[in-house]
């Protein structure tokens, strides 16, 4: 590499850098600026004032945050006509010059595309990409690659910037992911890239880069199409708040902050649940049988009595026919509401009903009633005792919680519900009223939430009036920036943010994470194989408009009511509507762990997507055959340390083995060592396969694997995810036989 190269780097990336703090120093004086201005004036003033300095704040601290690696490549252009520019340089934020001539550009407008796709096949007007790589401010190498024809010399691999992609990949991980921005590869770019519309689901082997791919796909969505889902919003479902954990660092470090994250315990507001069924009680709870099961419930909530009955309105006796229920209840079914909507039509026309009776009963007994006293009479019948029981009794207003607890504690109405179900199956239901929901409640609180509807009604009303607000502010919003000249600056959805009254109803992703009824602009689905089929109906609700980013791989699911493929997940909720993309190479494992964990996977009947490791590391699978399992395993927890102290290492064995094993680690190793998501934060982390699910380690040590595919329902596939998380070495331990197919 030519040391001019890399000086004229320098000086470029110092000037970068230069303009860098002078918009950090210019916001900053706007900043103090607004702060002076309208420090009396009028409400609304004030309010735009604190909203205005909010975005310059927002603004500074984004401009400070970017700093570490601001560009890392560059494209040299074929030169097209008198345009001079035959460079253009990459970063993680656009800039510009003093006279807005561009000066770097962010990597996810069109014009950056060639920087992650050209190829010397398809140079896409470039004839060279250069990497650079930068420790703090400094840039410390670069490197090249030629596509020109005249310039290449049979280089075609398809990897691009080796030396740069090489370099993170065996860097140490630290518990938190990081953005790939610098060394997104073609096949990934694509589907970054693919178009916001549709079902995209993106398949392929542990460590493709899944992802990472699906959350530089949301900041490129939230870039490029800014204006659609600022409002509406980005929503990221996960697996476990220990992989929401490792993933919460990424979209920041891209700059973006307006989105949603959830666990799949999370997604009914109000609930946060880590807690777990049984296997079999989570499959019976995600079938889309329990989807029937619960309309059946709330129907059967609303009761035509057998008898007539007498009621007691103001002094007089009615004798109230079935037929008159009967009939209140056709008009609330004709409407389709959901139960407690429906309720009040059904509350109003018993109501009108009982009032014409009670007239015509008044008529009989001789008295005059004409037809203004017809309000009175409702109003009589509303407030009568015996009506309101008699009308609860009938169609009585539910919660989703009430339902689904009934449901599980009173057996015999689950019988009346269920007649074709055996004893057994009922019982896998059973529950106390006082036990915490589970995760596999989620999905079924979500369906029964949407066949009662509001209780009050007023719910609704209230939300479309937050929504409504929400779209004024953000409305008013550009016109202030339109006022203050700062267009391109500052947008709408933060300033709107800043403003006073929308400071308490919070921001949009505040609001959507708050709503059960809010219609996402789009949905990423991480670890998406894991889902069942009620999970997929609740996500299907939450975004209308079937726009999703679905990542995973069938064949690591492991979650008991998961399914086999992707058409099987999907067919039931979009049919055939959905296009699939796959990814190849594996960038998180080397090859001689890959080809290990691959071989077991096949040997025991999965399905795999073979994928191609970019790197071999210098340690082979190591396999411990112990007679102690604990002292092994701590054993090997110091081996590792030895390898590599300040490394990162997970400690994965199945559910009945944890506590025990993270006891015995804490006793030796103290602090350094935590069980679960805790463990993220420290050196070693001591998870079951399912907590280590999309996450990575520069090491990882599986203790006793048979017992692992013994003890799990789908226990090949859960030892297939613990043998993958390593980037760096993979330490098996064992009191009995390896699982067949595994390679050392
Ligand atoms: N283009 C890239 N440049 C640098 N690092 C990459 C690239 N692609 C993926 N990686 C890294 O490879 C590792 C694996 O990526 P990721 O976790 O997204 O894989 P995954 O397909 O989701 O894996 P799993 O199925 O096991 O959860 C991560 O450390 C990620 O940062």
């Amino acid at each position: 590499m030519a040391s001019a190269d890399l000086t004229s780097e320098r000086e470029y990336v110092a000037t970068l850098y230069a303009r860098l703090d002078e918009l950090r120093d210019e916001a900053k004086d706007q900043l103090e600026a607004v702060r002076r201005t309208n420090q009396g004036g009028t409400h609304q003033n004030r309010s735009e004032r604190d909203a205005f300095a909010r975005i310059y704040e927002d603004r500074v601290s984004q401009l400070t945050e970017i700093d570490e690696r601001l560009a890392f490549g560059r494209l040299d252009l074929v030169p097209v006509g008198d345009d001079p520019t035959v460079h253009r340089y990459i970063g993680r934020i656009g800039l510009r010059d003093e006279n807005l001539q561009p000066i770097l550009l962010d990597w996810r407008v069109p014009q950056a595309r060639a920087f992650y796709q050209a190829t010397a096949a398809t140079p896409l007007g470039a004839r060279a990409r250069r990497h650079i790589t930068s420790k703090g401010r400094e840039v410390v190498r670069i490197d090249d690659e030629i596509f020109d024809a005249s310039l290449l010399e049979g280089d075609t691999s398809s990897l691009q910037g080796e030396a740069a992609l090489l370099a993170t990949l065996t860097a140490q991980r630290t518990g938190r992911m990081g953005d790939i921005v610098a060394t997104i590869q073609a096949e990934q770019d694509r589907i970054i890239r693919s178009d916001l519309r549709g079902v995209l689901v993106v398949q392929g082997g542990p460590g493709t880069g899944k992802t990472a791919v699906a959350l530089h796909r949301a900041a490129y969505l939230l870039y490029s199409h800014r204006d659609r889902l600022a409002t509406s919003g980005v929503l990221i479902v996960g697996p476990s708040r220990s992989f929401l954990q490792y993933i919460e660092a990424v979209l920041p470090s891209l700059g973006e902050t307006g989105v949603v994250l959830s666990s799949v315990g999370q997604l009914y507001p109000g609930l946060d649940t880590a807690n777990e069924d049984t296997q079999d009680v989570s499959v019976l709870k995600g079938s889309v049988e329990m989807a029937a099961l619960l309309a059946r419930a709330v129907k059967s909530r609303q009761v035509v009595p057998r008898q007539p009955q007498t009621l007691e309105v103001n002094g007089e006796y009615l004798t109230v026919e079935p037929q008159l229920i009967q009939n209140a209840m056709h008009r609330a079914w004709e409407s389709r509401k959901p139960h407690n909507e429906a309720r009040a039509i059904f509350n109003k026309a018993a109501i009108n009903a009982l009032a014409k009776q009670l007239a015509a009963q008044l008529r009989d007994h001789g008295n005059t009633i004409e037809d203004s006293d017809q309000n009175w009479l409702k109003e009589d019948i509303r407030t009568a005792e015996d009506v309101k029981v008699a009308l609860n009794t009938a169609w009585i207003p539910l919660t989703p919680q009430k339902l689904l607890q009934d449901l599980y504690a009173r057996p015999q109405w689950l019988a009346t519900l269920t007649p074709d179900w055996s004893a057994e199956r009922r019982a896998l239901l059973r529950r106390d009223r006082e036990a915490d929901f589970t995760v596999s409640d989620v999905p079924l609180l979500d369906e029964a939430a949407e066949l009662l509807g509001a209780v009050s009604g007023g719910g609704d009303a209230e939300k479309r009036e937050r929504k409504q607000q929400r779209k004024r502010d953000i409305e008013n919003a550009e016109q202030s920036i339109r006022n203050m000249g700062v267009e391109g600056l500052v947008d709408a959805e933060s300033l709107a943010d800043g403003f006073e009254a929308a400071v308490e109803r919070g921001s949009t992703a505040d609001l959507a994470a708050a709503d059960r009824s809010w219609a996402y602009g789009h949905i990423v689905v991480d670890e998406a194989q894991e889902l069942s089929p009620m999970q997929w109906r609740l996500l299907m609700r939450r975004n209308p408009q079937k726009s999703f980013t679905i990542v995973g791989d069938v064949a690591q699911a492991s979650a008991a009511a998961s399914a086999s493929s992707w058409a099987d997940a999907l067919q039931p909720v979009v049919g055939d509507n959905w296009r699939l993309e796959e990814l190849t190479v594996n960038y998180r494992t080397p090859a001689q762990i890959a080809e290990s964990a691959e071989s077991m996977a096949i040997a025991h009947g999965l399905t795999i997507t073979r994928s191609r490791s970019v790197r071999a590391s210098e340690w082979p699978v190591a396999v411990v055959e112990a007679t102690d399992l604990l002292s092994a395993v701590e054993e090997a927890v110091a081996t590792d340390r030895g390898i590599d102290a300040l490394g990162t290492i997970a400690v994965i064995a199945s559910a009945s083995m944890v506590d025990d094993l993270s006891e015995r680690l804490a006793a030796r190793f103290g602090d350094d060592v935590g069980r679960g998501a805790a463990g993220l934060n420290r050196a070693v982390a001591v998870l079951t396969p399912q907590e280590s699910k999309g996450l990575e380690f520069d090491a990882a040590i599986v203790a006793e694997p048979q017992l692992i595919i013994d003890e799990i329902a789908r226990g090949a596939a859960a030892l297939y995810v613990a043998m993958t998380r390593p980037t760096q070495r993979l330490h098996l331990v064992t009191t009995t036989a390896l699982p067949v197919g595994i390679l050392d």
